[in-house]
C-alpha cells in the first residue's frame, strides 16, 4: 500500500528523548556526525555489492557504487549521497524512527551524565540522529535498489518526521540532505569536509567524492581501494588507527594492531586492533563479535565466527581469497575454511598479546583492565589455551593489592611446604582482603590470589592447577596450613593454646547448639586474630560457588558450611575452658549463634535469624553493661526457633 501524500509521523519516544539531547547537547567538536553518515552510506554500498552477487539485476547498468558529496554554502546545505541499497518507505520508518535496539537506555543516561556520549555514538547505533547536532532538518531521499518508488522522510529533529514519495529522488541509493543551523554552516564549506573526510574517513572501501554546488569540478577524496590490501611497509601507525577508528566506530587508539597476510593451505589477509577501551556492551549476552568478513574485498558480513568469545572485544576484519562469496549464515558457521581462519587468529592473537605484555607491560595493563574478566572466561572455555591465557593472567593478590601479579610471580614466592595457589573468591576485593580465612595466611606470609570478577569462581573450578599446583580455595576444607610455618615477628610470643580436650568438649557442644544449620563445628589454623570462620566442606564447593548458584534459583547444592574455631582467640579459649567445666551451657549455646552470625557477618550473607542474632547481642551487651548474665534476660532471648532454653 503507498500512500501519495504527506504522513506525519512521532519518533518513538526514546528516539524523541535522544533527538532533544543531540540538538541540546553541547559538543565541543560535532564533526562525529559526518563520519555516522559516510559509514552509512558505505555500509549501503557494500550491501549491495553483496546482493548484486546473487541478484545482478539490482545492481542495474551501474554497477560502480560511490559516495558522492556535495556542499552548497550559499544555501547553508550538506548532502551526502550513495548509489547504494536505499531504504523503502517501511525501511525508513523503521530505520530512521525507532530506536531497534538495546542500550539505547544506557546510552541516553551516558548522554545525560556528561560529555561521554561523543565517544558512545558509534557503539550504540544512533549514528544517524548526530546528524541533528548540526541540522535544522534533515531530508532523506531514498530510493530502494530493485524497487519502483522512492520516499523522502524529513525531520526538524522535534519529535516527528513526515514521509512522502519523492519527487527527486536518487535513481537508486540515498541521499541525505542536512540544513546546516547558522552556528554550523562551515560544513558547508569544501575545505573544511575534505579535511574531515581525509581525517575520519580515509580508508573507507568506497570512493568518496566532493563538489561545491555551482562549481563545475567534482574532486575524488577517498579512492575507495581497501587499505588492508595495501602492503604493510606503505601503511603509517596513523592511518592504521583511523581505519580502526573508522571500522570500529571508536575514539581510543587500538593498544594492538595486527596486520597478517596467509598463504599457504588458503590465503586471506587479516588485520586485527586490540581496542585499549572496553565497548559499554562487552557483558551483553548478545553481543557477537565484532569482526567483519569481507571475500575478495567484497564485504559478506559484520560479525564472522573467526574469534572466540573470549576475545570478543577484538576489531577489524578476514578478507579471504578462497572463501566463496555466496556463505549463507549457516555456512558462516559451519566453515572449515572459517573454522581454520579462527584457529590461526586466536593463536595469533593470544601470541600477540603475550608480546605486548613483556615488551610494553603499562599497555598491556590497560588491555588486562579493560577485557581480563572476558579473557579468563576462555580459562574454562578453550581448554587447549590455557596455558596461554594463564600467562595473560594478571591477579591481584594480598601482595599486590594494586593487581599485575601473574601466576608465575606467585609460584616462585611459594613458601616452603605449601602445595597450593591459595585464592579467595567473591565480589568485592576489600571485604576478600579484610575476611577473616586470610588471617592465618597472612601468619604465615603465604600470598591469597583475590579474585572478584564474576567469571572467576567459575574458571577457578574447573581450572586444573597452574605449574602442577592445584587451585585451593581459603574457604573451602581444611586449608593445609599446619605443615607450613608461621611467622613471628621477633620477642612475638607463640600464642597461647586451649587444651585439645577442651576445645573438642566445646566444638562438640556449639555443633549441638546449632543443630543442622552447620555440618561440622572444627578448630582452625586459617584464624589468627578473629574467633570463628564459616568454610565449605572438605569435598564441596567453594562458598561463593556456593552463592551464586543460589542466587540464581538453582537452591544451591545445599552443602552445609563448617565452623571453624580458633583454638588460640581468648574468647575461645575462654568458652573452652567452661566447656570442659560443664558449666554455662546456655550461654555457650547463645555464644554460638552469636559466633555464627558474625561469621555470616563477615562472609557478606544475611545473618540466619536476624531478630534472634539480635535479642543474643543485646542480651550480651546488657552482660556487658550491667553485670548480669546473658540467661537473666532469659525472657528476652527464648523466644524464636534458634533461641536457646536457658538453664
Ligand atoms: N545511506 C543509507 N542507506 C541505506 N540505509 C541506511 C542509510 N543510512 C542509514 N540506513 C539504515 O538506517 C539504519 C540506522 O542507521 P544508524 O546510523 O542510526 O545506525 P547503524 O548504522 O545501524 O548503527 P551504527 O551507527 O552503530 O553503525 C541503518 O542500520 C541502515 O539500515
Amino acid at each position: 500500500m503507498t500512500t501519495q501524500t504527506a504522513e506525519t509521523r512521532p519518533f518513538e519516544a526514546d528516539v524523541a528523548r535522544l533527538l532533544h539531547l543531540m540538538v541540546h547537547s553541547v559538543y565541543s567538536t560535532p564533526d562525529v556526525f559526518l563520519r555516522e553518515l559516510i559509514s552509512n552510506a558505505a555500509d549501503a554500498c557494500e550491501k549491495l555489492r553483496q546482493k548484486g552477487l546473487t541478484d545482478p539485476a539490482l545492481l542495474g547498468d551501474d554497477p560502480s557504487l560511490k559516495i558522492a558529496i556535495a556542499v552548497d554554502p550559499e544555501a547553508k546545505r550538506l548532502t551526502i549521497s550513495d548509489n547504494g541499497i536505499g531504504m523503502t518507505r517501511e525501511e525508513l520508518i523503521e530505520n530512521l524512527g525507532t530506536m531497534a535496539r538495546s542500550g539505547t537506555e544506557k546510552f541516553r543516561q551516558a548522554l545525560e551524565e556528561k560529555d561521554q556520549g561523543k565517544a558512545l555514538i558509534g557503539q550504540f547505533g544512533v549514528g544517524f540522529y548526530s546528524a541533528f547536532m548540526v541540522a535544522s532538518e534533515v531530508l532523506v531521499e531514498s530510493h530502494a535498489a530493485g524497487e519502483g518508488e522512492a520516499w523522502a522522510w524529513r525531520s526538524d529533529g522535534s519529535g516527528e518526521f513526515t514521509i512522502e514519495p519523492a519527487r527527486d529522488a536518487p535513481a537508486r541509493g540515498t541521499r541525505v540532505t542536512l540544513s546546516l543551523r547558522d552556528d554550523h554552516a562551515s560544513y558547508a564549506d569544501e575545505a573544511t569536509i575534505e579535511r574531515l573526510v581525509k581525517h575520519h574517513s580515509a580508508h573507507v572501501p568506497v570512493p568518496i567524492t566532493i563538489e561545491t554546488i555551482g562549481d563545475d569540478a567534482r574532486r575524488e577524496l577517498v579512492d575507495g581501494t581497501a587499505l588492508w590490501a595495501k602492503p604493510k611497509s606503505e601503511i603509517s601507525e596513523e592511518e592504521y588507527t583511523e581505519f580502526y577508528r573508522f571500522t570500529a566506530g571508536a575514539f581510543d587508539t587500538p593498544a594492538l594492531t595486527i596486520h597478517t597476510h596467509a598463504e599457504g593451505r588458503q590465503e586471506y589477509t587479516a588485520l586485527l586492533f586490540v581496542p585499549e577501551m572496553a565497548p559499554f556492551d562487552l557483558f551483553d549476552p548478545d553481543r557477537k563479535g565484532r569482526v567483519k568478513l569481507y571475500v575478495r574485498r567484497i564485504f559478506i558480513t559484520d560479525d564472522a565466527p573467526v574469534m572466540p568469545a573470549y576475545l570478543r572485544f577484538v576489531r577489524g576484519l578476514v578478507d579471504s581469497e578462497d572463501l566463496p562469496l555466496n556463505l549463507s549464515r549457516e555456512m558462516l558457521q559451519t566453515n572449515p575454511m572459517l573454522a581454520q581462519i579462527r584457529t590461526a587468529m586466536t593463536k595469533r592473537v593470544l601470541s600477540e598479546l603475550k608480546k605486548l605484555a613483556d615488551n610494553t607491560p603499562e599497555t598491556y595493563a590497560k588491555v588486562w583492565d579493560a577485557f581480563g574478566p572476558v579473557l579468563k572466561e576462555g580459562l574454562y572455555e578453550d581448554a587447549e589455551r590455557r596455558d596461554e591465557i594463564y600467562a595473560l593472567s594478571r591477579f591481584t593478590s594480598t601482595k599486590a593489592p594494586e593487581g599485575g601479579r601473574t601466576l608465575a610471580d606467585y609460584v616462585a614466592d611459594m613458601k616452603e611446604n605449601q602445595t597450593a595457589i591459595f585464592y579467595a573468591v567473591g565480589e568485592d576485593k576489600e571485604r576478600l582482603a579484610a575476611s577473616p580465612h586470610l588471617e592465618g595466611f597472612a601468619a604465615r606470609d603465604v600470598e591469597v590470589l583475590l579474585l572478584s570478577d564474576p567469571v572467576d569462581a567459575f574458571w577457578v573450578r574447573t581450572a586444573l592447577g597452574y605449574d602442577g599446583k592445584p587451585f585451593t580455595s581459603v574457604t573451602q576444607g581444611s586449608a593445609d596450613l599446619d605443615k607450613i610455618a608461621p611467622v613471628y615477628k621477633p620477642n612475638e610470643p607463640t600464642p597461647e593454646r586451649a587444651k585439645d580436650s577442651d576445645i573438642a568438649t566445646l566444638s562438640a557442644l556449639v555443633k549441638q547448639a546449632l543443630e543442622e544449620k552447620v555440618s561440622e563445628v572444627r578448630t582452625s589454623s586459617r584464624l589468627a586474630t578473629s574467633p570463628a570462620c564459616l568454610v565449605a566442606p572438605d569435598m564441596g564447593y567453594d562458598r561463593q560457588m556456593e552463592r551464586i548458584v543460589s542466587r540464581h534459583g538453582k537452591g544451591g547444592f545445599g552443602a552445609k558450611p563448617v565452623l571453624e574455631l580458633n583454638p588460640t582467640h581468648p574468647l575461645i579459649r575462654t568458652l573452652a575452658a567452661k566447656a570442659a567445666t560443664g558449666s554455662e551451657s546456655a550461654h555457650i549455646a547463645d555464644a554460638a549463634w552469636l559466633l555464627l552470625g558474625s561469621a555470616e557477618i563477615l562472609d557478606g550473607e544475611p545473618v540466619s535469624d536476624p531478630a534472634a542474632f539480635n535479642r543474643r547481642l543485646v542480651a550480651a551487651m546488657g552482660a556487658m553493661f550491667t553485670g548480669l548474665a546473658p540467661s537473666d534476660h532469659a525472657d528476652t532471648i527464648s523466644v524464636g526457633n534458634n533461641a536457646t532454653d536457658g538453664d
